[in-house]
């Protein structure tokens, strides 16, 4: 059920299912399709490389039998290339890894793209860009967090937004930005304008009674701000 390694349309809003209620996965994913979401992103957290425990590749292959939505995979877990197989084999579309957890993450990206899906690289607020220099050309995606991870409904760190431009500058267009925490009408149009494509949103959907008029607005927003 998995699609090809393809770039989607941007911008494009991917819910965190952090945010949604896990006592009902299956409706809260069938609501998401009714809004025209497009992607679904998996907070993967394994309580070590952050505070936090969320969900794994079991849960996601079995979701991934009741939905053709695209598969879009964060592993904020320590020593992702023990676990990489696993979210592939779950049928993730895209699978991002930490840069603070896998200091060599070339021979993951390989594996990912080896495997026709996309390969993403996560940095963390305190992590500067240049820690992403050897990635470039190497990946497809990279994922600005603009909160600290662990935890959707923080607020947005401001300086993310600059961040995002110096990833664009090294980076260049071929490779996809996402942005991931804080995210929701009011900070999706600096970060568009900045270069960000890709814009993760748990509170900002989940939070309100109507996903459609929620992801709406904010794809509306992120395409009239865009550079
Ligand atoms: O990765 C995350 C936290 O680690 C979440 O994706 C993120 O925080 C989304 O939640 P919100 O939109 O409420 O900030």
């Amino acid at each position: 059920m998995s699609k090809p390694k393809t770039r989607p349309a941007c911008p494009l809003i991917a819910p965190s299912l952090l945010k949604c209620d896990f006592g009902n996965l299956e409706s809260e994913i069938a609501r998401l399709e009714d809004a025209n979401a497009r992607t679904l992103h998996w907070d993967v957290m394994d309580g070590h490389f952050v505070p936090n425990l969320s969900y794994g590749a079991m849960v996601i292959e079995r979701l991934r039998e009741r939905t053709e939505l695209l598969f879009d995979a964060h592993l904020m877990i320590t020593d992702p290339a023990r676990w990489v197989d696993d979210y592939l084999r779950a049928g993730c579309d895209w699978v991002t890894i930490h840069i603070e957890a896998c200091p060599d993450p070339l021979p993951v990206f390989r594996k990912i793209r080896d495997a026709g899906k996309m390969a993403g690289i996560a940095l963390n607020p305190e992590t500067p860009v240049k820690s992403l220099q050897a990635c470039v050309g190497e990946c497809d995606l990279v994922l600005v967090m603009s909160v600290h991870p662990g935890f959707g409904g923080q607020k947005f760190i401001a300086s993310s937004t600059d961040k995002i431009k110096e990833v664009r500058e090294l980076f260049g267009s071929d490779t996809l930005i996402s942005v991931d925490g804080g995210i929701g009408p009011k900070t999706i149009s600096q970060v568009s304008a900045a270069g960000a494509e890709v814009f993760v949103a748990g509170s900002s959907i989940f939070d309100q009674p109507c996903y459609e008029s929620a992801i709406r607005e904010m794809e509306e927003l992120a395409a009239g701000a865009r550079i």
